[in-house]
């Protein structure tokens, strides 16, 4: 086994672990809070970040950013070569409206990419890995099986998945400037990566806000899958979208617009 793959096992155990602190809190009531950008900030975001971070310190000294505690000052973060990104609970709002569709993600960042990246569902117990230029895998009632890009859907019409919670105009334009026939597939959080990892969709297109926690660990499953992660400008095609999604680069921790692709299937 190398040693992103031990690595790998040791951080499927830690998100696992957040995956059950969250569904403990996920069948009850739960309280929710305001953050100051009045997005909705529930208990288990807070007691899987807790889970995570003593975890990924149990096993690395490594610096880790995570959602809930993302206030470390450019100066410092700027000088981080390999770092741990965590987002404890990415789909809040597929949490509140309880669809299932809300993930655990933490990945390791070297020189501002993604090398290794865990997604996992607790409510779906679906587990994603991506260890980038080894291999990529989903673990689902208690079987591993290899993933890749290539698609198990009609390469007659364009599968694209879309948010559930936040759509843009700008995406109508996108479809509407893709020759030949197109399904739209709404998907929560990280999972719309997935299912373009393991070919369930051919493109996920964001022409809308996130962070650079959102993405990095379902983006290591991309590119561990054989796809591709690019930035996209309104208006651009997806030949067009040729730089990569970096991380850490700058102060801001928004991610520029993108495109998941499966990439084979790039026109
Ligand atoms: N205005 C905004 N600014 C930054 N991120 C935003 C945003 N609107 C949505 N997001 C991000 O989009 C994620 C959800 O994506 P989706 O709608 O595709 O499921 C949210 O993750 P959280 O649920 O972890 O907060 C949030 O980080
Ligand atoms: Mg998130």
């Amino acid at each position: 086994m190398s040693s992103l793959a031990v690595l790998a096992a040791q951080v499927s155990d830690i998100a696992r672990e957040a995956g059950h602190v969250i569904m403990a809190i996920y069948q009850q009531d739960f309280a929710i809070f305001d953050k100051a950008d009045k997005s909705p900030l529930t208990e288990a975001d807070l007691a899987a970040h807790n889970v995570i971070v003593a975890g990924l310190k149990s096993i690395s000294d490594l610096p880790i950013l995570s959602e809930e505690s993302a206030d470390i000052a450019w100066s410092e973060r700027s000088q981080w070569q390999r770092y741990w990104l965590v987002d404890p609970l990415d789909g809040t709002k597929e949490f509140i409206k309880k669809n299932g569709e809300f993930t655990v993600n933490i990945a390791l960042i070297e020189q501002g990419q993604p090398m290794l990246g865990v997604v996992y569902a607790p409510v779906l117990d679906s587990l994603y890995v991506g260890i980038v230029g080894e291999q990529a895998y989903k673990v689902e009632n208690g079987q591993q099986s290899t993933i890749n890009t290539a698609p198990h859907v009609s390469a007659e019409r364009w599968k694209v998945v879309g948010s559930r919670s936040h759509q843009s105009p700008e995406i109508e334009s996108f479809l509407a400037a893709l020759d030949g026939d197109k399904e739209l597939v709404a998907m929560g959080s990280s999972l719309k990566l997935c299912l373009v990892a393991e070919g369930r969709a051919h493109l996920y297109p964001r022409l809308g806000p996130t962070s650079e926690w959102d993405t990095a660990a379902a983006h290591a499953v991309v590119l561990a899958a054989g796809g591709s992660v690019t930035q996209l400008s309104v208006g651009q095609t997806p030949a067009q979208a040729t730089q990569p999604l970096v991380y850490n680069q700058k102060e801001s921790l928004l991610n520029p617009f993108f495109l998941v692709s499966a990439q084979a299937l790039n026109p």
